[in-house]
């Protein structure tokens, strides 16, 4: 059957073949993680030191000792990804994309090789930390790793951004406020601690301020009121007692709400652009872009990028301010996607609204097709900690029931001393969640609301809305995706398919950004103009490697411009004989 939608797309169901079992029963494949039994032990007296022990780790590593995978030249597929497959099978794979912030406790070659193989899919550098030369050497090693062992880790350097916080004077790591007393807030300088007076790292942090206000330390690790105004400075009295960490960062609340002040600080400082064409410089894939509070600020990042060759850099916009929250929509309409950086969210908005924003924002970004990071305070206990809190566990799960793309570290990779062990707890929540999801949502599919305009945009959405429907009511083992750019992959993981999705790409910064998207494993291949030899090339590939095997059934999408007039979009099912 062959559907013309358009003089120059068309729609074409080739001949389908019978299914190996077509009312496939979803459950059995579900628990064959049987419920109650665990993946990973965290039990911490049977892992010793920073390690975890899980088979398919085993096998990974073993893998690449042998080096087994050797980058083919036709085809580069992710080692971690082709040994989950081979392991675990198709259902077995897991789809929450995993981020790890790289920091003093993670950064040999080592190290890094070892999250990798504990499923980093993105390795995120914090620029507020560290030097120069130090982000170069991990940017390098991580390289080095994906060229040499097979791996496919993108690299993120995340901004600075322009923030007031407090000025670390190199006094004790944290001082405490004890209730009552009174305090200076200044901006000027002085050498060594003085008793009772934190600096701001900027002159105009008591703008707008006016006596009676509130201040609050990191979202309320300390509060005070403020008692005077002397110049820019402010004396404050300690109202709830608690710790200044370094970097503590102030916020000001008046009748309970947050005053918002117009500081001109720009969202990239000029340390921040230095950073970014470092970035580029070094071949960097995705830019988070911290303190973002419109989309003019978003474009102008993405204009620059253009127009400085490298366009194939994603941007994604923190969602860390109330002005963020207030335009957020635009800028994610704006953004290749978007973090819910809830640290200092939870400076802004009132801590107990963070859920609710968080559940909004993934939902958003789900809609608009841009995949969302949940960010900050995961596994925070297990910066310390072998273990997890059974709170932690269940926000990480209510992270990948509402079907957020990634998950990310931060201190508990880059300083914690348990951060493999971090991630993998995050690999087994997620795995575990999402079968639990895939069969609390069993029959019901997710309408998402229409993107494109343009006829073939439509098509395009409304080939992958369907051929979700599909595989998921055909039980088909996979989806295979032939994509120039990534969009039909995208496309398909907005709709959170049950069968993992192979994209098949031949350009690589669309293989890179893929790694950020729910259940797309990427591929990149040197895809000629016959689609049909592009998927019989590839499917005869993986069956030689054996991670598909004789029965599997497959769907295939492709999404290809044949010439410049004839787009070839086409939705098929296989079998693997
Ligand atoms: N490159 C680095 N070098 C040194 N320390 C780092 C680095 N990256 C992160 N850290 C440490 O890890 C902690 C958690 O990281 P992150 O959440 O990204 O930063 P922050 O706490 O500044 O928001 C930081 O507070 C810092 O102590
Ligand atoms: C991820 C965040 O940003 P950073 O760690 O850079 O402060 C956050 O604030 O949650
Ligand atoms: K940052
Ligand atoms: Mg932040």
């Amino acid at each position: 059957m062959a559907i013309a939608s358009d003089s120059s797309s068309t729609l074409t169901f080739h001949n389908s073949i019978p299914l190996k079992n077509p009312n496939v029963n979803l459950s059995k494949q579900v628990f064959s993680l049987p419920l109650f039994s665990r993946g990973v032990s965290w039990n911490s007296r049977q892992l010793k030191g920073k390690s975890f022990d899980s088979g398919l780790v085993r096998a990974i590593a073993e893998v690449n000792t042998k080096k087994e995978h050797k980058t083919s030249d036709f085809l580069r597929f992710d080692v971690v990804a082709e040994t989950e497959l081979r392991e675990r099978g198709f259902l077995g794979m897991r789809k929450t994309k995993l981020v790890c912030t790289i920091g003093p406790e993670c950064c040999s070659l080592e190290e890094l090789e070892s999250l990798a193989i504990g499923g980093m899919n993105v390795a995120r550098l914090n620029m507020c930390h560290g030097t120069r030369e130090w982000h170069l050497n991990v940017i390098r090693r991580i390289k080095k790793l994906n060229m040499e062992r097979g791996f496919s880790v993108s690299v993120m350097i995340d901004t600075e951004g322009s923030q007031i916080h407090v000025v670390d004077h190199g006094a004790s790591s944290s001082l405490k406020a004890e209730e009552g007393s009174i305090w200076l807030f200044t901006a000027e300088k002085f050498e060594g601690s003085l008793p009772f007076t934190a600096q701001a790292n900027y002159e105009g942090f008591s703008e707008a301020i006016i006596v009676g206000d509130e201040l609050v330390i990191d979202g309320g690790m300390a509060s005070f009121e403020v008692i005077e105004k002397i110049g820019n400075d402010l004396r404050c009295k300690c109202t709830d007692p608690g710790l200044f960490l370094p970097r503590a960062k102030f916020s000001f609340w008046r009748e309970g709400k947050l005053v918002e002040r117009n500081y001109e600080l720009p969202t990239l400082s000029s340390k921040d652009w230095a950073d970014i064409k470092f970035g580029i410089s070094e071949g960097i894939d995705l830019i988070a872009m911290s303190f973002v509070n419109d989309a003019d600020s978003v474009k102008h990042l993405k204009d620059y990028l253009s127009t400085n060759s490298a366009k194939s850099i994603r941007v994604l916009a923190k969602i860390e301010s109330l002005n963020s929250l207030q335009k957020l929509k635009e800028i994610i309409e704006v953004s290749d996607g978007i973090m819910v950086a809830r640290g200092d969210l939870g400076v802004e908005i009132p801590l107990e609204q963070i859920p609710i924003v968080q559940q909004e924002i993934t939902h958003i970004c789900r809609q608009l097709n841009k995949p969302v990071i949940v960010a900050s305070q995961l596994l925070q206990s297990m910066i310390e900690y072998p273990t997890p809190t059974r709170a932690e566990v269940a926000d990480v799960s209510e992270a990948v029931r509402q079907y957020a793309d990634a998950l990310m570290l931060s201190g508990e990779s880059a300083i914690g001393s348990y951060g493999q062990k971090a991630l993998s707890v995050l690999w087994m929540v997620s795995s575990r969640m999402e079968l639990w999801s895939h069969e609390e949502n069993r029959g019901s599919i997710l309408r998402e609301s229409q993107l494109g305009d343009s006829l073939h945009d439509r098509i395009a959405e409304e080939i992958c809305n369907f051929a979700v429907e599909m595989a998921n009511n055909l039980g088909v083992d996979a989806i295979f995706v032939y994509t120039n750019h990534g969009q039909m992959a995208s496309l398909l993981s907005r709709n959170r398919p049950y069968p993992p999705i192979f994209a098949f790409t031949g350009d690589s910064s669309a293989y890179m950004a893929l790694n950020l998207r729910w259940g797309v494993t990427p591929l990149l291949v040197d895809l000629s103009d016959d689609m049909e030899d592009n998927i019989s090339k590839t499917i005869d590939f993986m069956r030689t490697k054996r991670v598909i095997n004789e029965g599997d059934t497959i769907l295939v999408v492709s999404d290809f411009i044949r010439t410049h007039a004839t787009t070839f979009q086409s939705i098929q099912v296989k079998k693997v004989v």
